[in-house]
């Protein structure tokens, strides 16, 4: 359940003077997500999100729904921010920030094949470069000064093997963070987050429905298309192999052995090239970022679950799976896309 903030129909009437959408024809809640309350919006203009920020403040959400606003002008299928009648990108309702954006069309693809990594990665490499001239900046935030934080909290709780693999590996990243090499690699606005729950595809005839606004793209031959990349709500700037990074160790991993799937990964690295082909450094520091990738998620879950927020409703997600990623990344003979 994910409607942390009911609206009555009084209270959205009242939200919506605030936009020329028209009337509303469909309101109801949206029983997935654990950060915000969601809504599905229809009304004359089309089809909409609405979402209550629950725990993000009004002063941190320019930097996300801008990013938003801009990829969805250079045609990288995102929930565009619907502009208040004030112009402004979002309010307040009922004492906390909100916005509407667009709905993306399509359902979360939780198996996919090499196809579907195929699509994520060349619109990654579309996004990283439409991202090149956003005129905001804000850094990842959960970065390596966040790493630095929240592993002394939580190395005095995990046991002693852990506690040696949490404390090599920071000292891994710090080196690789302060290296001449990570300081040249290429880097802008970052998803930081593309997880296959953060990113819908449309089958066959349902592509064809949605709010008409949204294009679907890709190729026809699964039957699957690309509906969008949605949850800027991690997004930053970092470099852009982190992203792509963060993206195959969710897309393209054996989640039995947090093994990479040869295929699937390849598939995505050559699809993200096909746009913006790695330089020699990324090649080389390929490795390096899996590692960074998986132990950015596999830190957050140990901190989720060893020091869960007051009001955490949900439970939080296994902090084990990344700890065997991180493991295999760090021993895995020549970790697919890499030069070396
Ligand atoms: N712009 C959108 N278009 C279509 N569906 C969306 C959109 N934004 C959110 N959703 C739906 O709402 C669900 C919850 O959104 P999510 O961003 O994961 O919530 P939370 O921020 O609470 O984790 C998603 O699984 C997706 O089905
Ligand atoms: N993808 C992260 C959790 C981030 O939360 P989200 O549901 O808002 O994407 C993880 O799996 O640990």
């Amino acid at each position: 359940m994910a409607v942390f903030t009911a609206v009555n129909d009084a209270q959205l009437e009242h939200w919506l003077t605030h936009y020329s959408l028209g009337k509303v024809l469909d309101f109801r809640g949206i029983a997935s997500g654990i950060e915000n309350s969601n809504f599905f919006l229809t009304t004359e203009r089309g089809e909409y999100v609405l979402t209550i920020f629950e725990k993000l403040s009004a002063g941190e959400l320019p930097f996300y729904l801008n990013l938003m606003r801009h990829l969805a002008a250079h045609q990288v299928p995102v929930p565009d921010p619907v502009l208040r009648d004030d112009g402004q990108l979002f309010g307040d309702l009922l004492g906390k920030p909100a916005t509407i954006v667009t709905k993306l069309a399509g359902r979360p693809q939780l198996a996919p094949d090499a196809h579907h990594c195929a699509e994520v990665g060349e619109m990654l490499a579309r996004m990283h470069l439409a991202g090149r001239d956003f005129e905001f900046s804000q850094p990842n935030l959960r970065s390596l000064s966040w790493w630095e934080e929240v592993v002394p909290e939580i190395e005095p709780m995990v046991d002693d093997e852990q506690r040696r693999l949490l404390l090599d590996e920071l000292a891994h990243q710090q080196a690789f963070f302060a290296s001449a090499d990570y300081a040249a690699l290429p880097g802008g606005p970052c998803h930081c987050d593309l997880f296959r729950d953060n990113v819908l595809f449309a089958h066959g005839d349902a592509a064809g429905s949605g709010d008409g606004a949204t294009g679907l793209l890709g190729s026809e031959a699964s039957g699957d298309r690309l509906g969008g990349f949605f949850d800027f709500y991690f997004a930053g700037c970092d470099k852009w192999l982190f992203d792509l990074a963060v993206t195959v160790n969710d897309w393209c991993v054996d989640l039995a052995s947090g093994a990479l799937d040869a295929r699937r990964a390849g598939e995505m690295v050559r699809a993200y090239q096909s746009v913006r082909p790695l330089s020699d450094a990324e090649n080389r520091h390929w490795r390096d970022m899996l590692r960074a990738g998986a132990f950015r998620f596999w830190v957050s879950r140990l901190y989720d679950f060893h020091k869960p927020r007051a009001a955490e409703m949900l439970k939080p997600h296994d902090p084990r799976h990344f700890e065997r990623i991180l493991v295999d990344r760090i021993g895995a003979p020549a970790p697919v896309g890499s030069a070396s």
